[in-house]
């Protein structure tokens, strides 16, 4: 059983404390501004003391002490805005890139199972909320801590019944901070649930804004997105109802507390148990508290904010799911990858996916995958991408079982191209170039040529340097895998692995690309997803999937004579060629 004490320590202590030095300055910052401020009433005061007994001279010197207080006084309260903000913009930045690197390390599967717009969401307003906690929030909280228990000690030692009864309405406000702090909580983990769904919902609309247009779904999308909108205004609303109690309780509070003063502070005057300047000066003790008392509601939301925020990070910073293998420094081993997989399976909960299947791959072979659609042939690169683990079998990579120590390893080798090309909005050398920084311009240009892209690129205005817009939004489907296959190319990789990567480019500059290929990749195994059968006979081998499984495997000659899938669709293509030919001839 764990023995050791457990101490308290509110949820924002350990995002402060790696920046215990500003924080050091800050506070002392607030303890200098709030003592020089808490002195001010009291020379007020002591200066009405010395007029009520005509001491001119006396009072002059009061008055000089005030504004040297006063003067003090706003100099703390800037350096400790300084302090303070500054602190609440490095939370801010150590949050954002922590959150950012757990992004960057997480396994494809996490990506499958969140929301961009609800990632993004807490990345953008979550952050937000606690910046402004660990900023405004605290320095509003240490100023009111410092603030007070100094004028308390000056208000009990000018007299203890009057200040008993000025702050007895405060305790009072305190409780009701305290109800309304905890209602207010329960509403802004809700807000902020549905503030992600705004945002996932606009993130999909935007980022599918062609198929929204094309099937005339604005009015649908609309109505949905104000539905979302409302329930987000509705919670709001409350809220805000909520927290405007925290203003009108607080101004009630300080007014009650002024009646009292005055009342009872008025007749210890007049029943001379009191100075006009000790009035005075805790009328000056009110004023110096109000603000600072009034804004603890104000510090209680921001907290609240923070802390509905920070719960919404650290569920996405300790999600239970496996994290990537950090770098280290690879010695890549030469020549072409030989992989194996030995009645290895991947199946969903719905028992679509792949296997149990063998397969071998030796050094430098070239195998070409093809299958119906929804047969695997995605999922298989996949996995010998290392892009999913497998649940059942063994895989090999150059007869070592693949495994998280391998990962990095396999993947400095790889080059992956998927069905859907991704282009990042840089320019075509900046796109290129990720594939191996620091590649030549004669480097570039020769994979450009490899997949048949260099004569578009000398047509542009600005060739290499065109920018191609988000996802690669000003070329055409075709010129954005030729593209993304250049990518790959350029890293010269051990196993180049193309998932139906030329779908959307003709025939034609297929065969032309695939021969170009033949003579590019001499120290490369090839695996490549087609539905191609003219494709699969550039391969040395051929492996049809069947709803995961692989039903026939041999040579695409091999393959043409037996009854079966690849044979079916080897004369469906043919007649379709013919057709097509004889249609051009
Ligand atoms: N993330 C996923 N979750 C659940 N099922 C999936 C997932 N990805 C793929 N599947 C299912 O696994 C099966 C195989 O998918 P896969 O993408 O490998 O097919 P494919 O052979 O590449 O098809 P296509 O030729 O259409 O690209 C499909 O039935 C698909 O619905």
């Amino acid at each position: 059983m764990d023995r050791s004490p457990r101490y308290w320590t509110p949820w924002w202590w350990k995002l402060v404390a790696p920046h215990r030095r500003i924080l050091f300055l800050g506070l002392s910052a607030s303890v200098l501004c709030s003592l020089a401020a808490a002195w001010v009433p009291f020379w007020s005061g002591r200066a009405v003391h010395a007029l009520e007994l005509r001491q001119w001279h006396a009072s002059r010197r009061d008055l000089l002490w005030m504004l040297g207080f006063t003067l003090f006084a706003g100099i703390g309260r800037y350096l400790m805005r300084n302090t303070l903000i500054g602190l609440s913009r490095e939370v801010e930045k150590r949050q954002r890139e922590e959150l950012y690197d757990s992004l960057l390390a997480r396994p494809f599967s996490f990506y499958e199972q969140s929301r961009i717009g609800d990632l993004m969401s807490r990345m953008g307003d979550d952050v937000n909320t606690v910046r402004m906690a660990t900023g405004p929030g605290l320095m509003s909280l240490l100023q009111t801590a410092s603030l007070l228990p100094m004028t308390l000690v000056l208000m009990l030692q000018a007299s203890p019944r009057l200040a008993l009864a000025v702050i007895t309405p405060f305790t009072f406000l305190a409780a009701g901070f305290y109800l309304i702090g905890k209602w207010s909580h329960r509403i802004q983990q809700k807000i902020q649930v549905v503030t992600s769904q705004l945002n996932t919902f606009s993130h999909e609309t935007i980022s599918g804004e062609k198929v929204v247009q094309a099937f005339g779904l604005e009015a649908l999308r609309v109505a949905e997105f104000e539905e979302l909108s409302r329930t987000q205004a509705r919670m709001s609303i409350r809220q805000t109802i909520l927290f405007g109690a925290y203003m009108p309780l607080s101004a009630f509070t300080a007014g009650l507390a002024a009646l009292v003063l005055v009342a009872y502070g008025g007749t210890l005057v007049l029943r001379g148990a009191l100075t006009l300047g000790d009035l005075t000066a805790f009328t000056g003790y009110l004023a110096t508290l109000a603000w600072p008392i009034m804004s603890l509601g104000w510090s209680a939301n921001l907290f609240q904010r923070g802390r509905a925020g920070q719960e919404r990070i650290e569920a996405v910073l300790n999600d239970p799911g496996a994290f990537l293998p950090g770098h280290a420094p690879l010695a890549l081993r030469p020549g072409p990858a030989a992989m194996e997989l030995r009645a290895a399976s991947h199946r969903f909960e719905s028992g679509r996916g792949i296997g149990p299947i063998d397969l071998a791959l030796p050094p430098g072979s070239r195998l070409a995958v093809v299958g119906g659609i929804g047969s695997g042939k995605t999922i298989l690169l996949q996995v010998l991408a290392g892009l999913r683990e497998i649940q059942e079998g063994t895989l090999t990579l150059d007869g070592r079982a693949m495994g998280a120590d391998l990962l990095r390893e396999h993947w400095a080798g790889i080059g992956w191209v998927p069905q859907e090309a991704f282009l990042f909005s840089l320019s075509l050398r900046e796109n290129l170039a990720l594939g191996r920084p620091g590649a030549t311009e004669e480097e570039l240009w020769e994979v450009a040529r490899v997949v048949c892209l260099d004569d578009l690129i000398r047509r542009l205005p600005m060739g290499l340097d065109t920018v191609v817009g988000e996802r690669g939004v000003v070329l055409s489907g075709g010129e954005r895998q030729r593209t993304a296959l250049a990518r790959a190319l350029l890293r010269k990789p051990r196993l180049l692995l193309l998932d139906d990567a030329l779908s959307a480019v003709d025939s034609e500059t297929e065969s032309r690309i695939l021969d170009n290929l033949r003579a590019f990749l001499v120290d490369t195994t090839l695996v490549l997803a087609t539905h191609r059968v003219f494709v699969a006979e550039l391969c040395d081998r051929v492996l049809v999937l069947e709803d995961g499984n692989a039903v026939q495997s041999g040579t695409a000659q091999e393959l043409a004579q037996e009854p079966g899938h690849f044979s079916r669709i080897k004369r469906l293509q043919s007649l379709e060629r013919e057709i097509l030919g004889e249609a051009v001839s």
